[in-house]
């Protein structure tokens, strides 16, 4: 059983190359985001504006663990935070773990973030002039939590298909 995990920055592409990688290789995808919202039945803004972040935190490595340790292949994209928390990096060094850093850069980021924050509520709040300066110092922090992955690929300037066929020619 082997589980493909790509993790990076909120609007790196986890969720739309889990997706697509996953209609490539026929081995399922989830996506940890989507599987806390079915679990609680609550979205993500709901649960950070009812339960707040550190509840949030908890369930995401509940959720983790449990996806980390059913049978069978599975893509899954994380959440944006999933890494930076609760030594769940650690987690993602397992035996049959391929982890894989989306990593784009900052401009990357606010260009695809800017007109998308109203269903992350890490920057919902932030200001179009905030944002880039927030993404700059956020990434810096976590990068040396995403930095842990085994593998890294870069998607400045790339198509959906060039990334996902970036990925498509790690896997084994
Ligand atoms: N290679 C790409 N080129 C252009 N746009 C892209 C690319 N990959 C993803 N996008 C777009 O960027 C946005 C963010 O992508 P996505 O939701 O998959 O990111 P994510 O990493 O799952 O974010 P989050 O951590 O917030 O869930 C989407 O609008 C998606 O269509
Ligand atoms: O970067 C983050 O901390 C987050 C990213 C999203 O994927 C969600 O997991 C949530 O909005 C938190
Ligand atoms: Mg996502």
């Amino acid at each position: 059983m082997k589980k493909i995990i790509l993790l990076g920055y909120m609007g790196c592409g986890k969720s739309t190359i889990a997706n697509r990688l996953s209609k490539s290789t026929n081995i399922p995808c989830l996506d940890l985001d989507k599987s806390i919202e079915e679990r609680t039945n609550l979205s993500i803004n709901e649960i950070f504006e009812q339960r707040g972040e550190i509840y949030f935190r908890k369930l995401e490595r509940e959720v983790l663990i449990d996806l980390l340790n059913a049978p069978g292949d599975l893509i899954l994209g994380l959440g944006g935070g999933t890494p930076c928390y609760a030594n769940n990096h650690e987690l993602l060094k397992g035996d049959n773990i391929m982890s894989i850093y989306l990593k784009a850069s900052v401009e990357t980021l606010v260009e695809r973030l800017v007109s998308n924050k109203s269903k992350r509520p890490i920057i919902a709040n932030k200001t179009d002039d905030e944002l880039k300066d927030f993404i700059a110092k956020h990434l810096f922090d976590r990068s040396f939590y995403y930095n842990q992955a085994q593998y890294k690929v870069s998607i400045d300037g790339k198509s959906k298909d060039e990334t996902t066929q970036d990925i498509l020619a790690i896997l084994p």
